[in-house]
């Protein structure tokens, strides 16, 4: 007999998602299920798909740990069926599914993900996210600057940083010659050196100061029309290159799907604020 769970479709910007609320722990989010509640002509359809789940009941002791700080873990899939360790975008509409049901404090407050506790708080039509620090993909050499090379069809290779968000990103600077409306993102670029694990992929141009633009390739989805952790991974790329020593300068960031803001904060920190839409609720049969 199969059973029937609540689901809620959310989004961010666009970037969108199929919530699945499983505050009793009664199933898990397997990558077939995942994939079928995110195919968009035979399930609800969606980027990715979020588990509500009770952070206490993981079976991860690293996840269950958070417990002390965030009574509910995000647990993300994104729509290919694959595990990420975080979704700025996604921890957004999570934040804002447990205020409407009235699961945590209106306040703010932690969100257990698998890249650490974030905390959120509400302001306004908006949330937002402290995403805690960033790092260099290659933290043991330390690496900065340009070190990856991406190639997308019908173009020479573009340089590109790999920054980390808790997942991986690739950021490119797509130089003005280009235009990036007519990038052809339809395949995964191909990166050099491969990353193992996969990587995200940021295509950014300058619009003025502390305002940029992007296209976004999302691992384990395709292009998107936002990702908040690439938000985040752009802004801080465009500050390396930039030189920028101003650590508090809003950025503000146009994707696709909307517009973002992120900060970096004088403690290491990147805060990322913007809007999150509960778009429609319903059930949905489980195998
Ligand atoms: N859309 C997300 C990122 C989702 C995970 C990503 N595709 C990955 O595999 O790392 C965001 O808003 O950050």
């Amino acid at each position: 007999m199969s059973r029937t769970v609540r689901f809620t479709k959310g989004h961010g910007t666009r970037n969108d998602f199929v919530l699945v609320d499983d505050r009793d722990d009664e199933f898990a989010l397997t990558a077939s299920l995942a994939a079928m509640l995110a195919d968009r002509r035979s399930g609800i359809g969606g980027d990715g798909v979020i588990r509500v789940a009770r952070t206490s009941e993981a079976a991860d002791t690293e996840i269950r740990a958070q417990a002390v700080d965030a009574e509910w873990f995000m647990d993300y899939r994104n729509a290919d069926g694959s595990v990420a360790e975080m979704c700025g975008n996604g921890v957004r509409v999570f934040a804002s599914y447990l205020r409407r049901e009235g699961l945590a404090s209106a306040a703010g407050f932690g969100v257990a993900t698998r890249s650490g506790t974030k905390f959120v708080r509400f302001a306004g039509e908006n949330v937002v996210v402290d995403m805690g620090p960033w790092r260099y993909e290659d933290a043991e050499t330390g690496a900065s600057g340009i070190d990856a090379l991406v190639h997308v069809p019908d173009h020479e290779p573009f340089s590109a940083l790999r920054l980390n968000l808790g997942n991986p990103h690739t950021v490119v600077a797509v130089p003005p010659t280009v235009d990036l409306e007519t990038l052809d993102l339809s395949k995964a670029p191909v990166i050099n050196p491969h990353p193992t694990s996969g990587t995200n992929v940021e295509f950014v141009q300058p619009l003025g100061p502390g305002h940029i633009r992007m296209r976004v390739h999302e691992r384990g989805v395709g292009e998107t029309e936002s990702c908040g952790t690439g938000i985040c991974a752009a802004a801080i790329a465009t500050h390396l290159w930039a030189g920028d020593l101003d650590r508090d300068k809003p950025w503000t960031v146009d994707v696709p799907g909307g517009r973002l803001q992120v900060r970096l904060l004088a403690n290491g920190h990147v805060e990322l604020t913007g809007p999150a839409v509960l778009v429609a609720d319903g059930t949905v049969a489980l195998p």
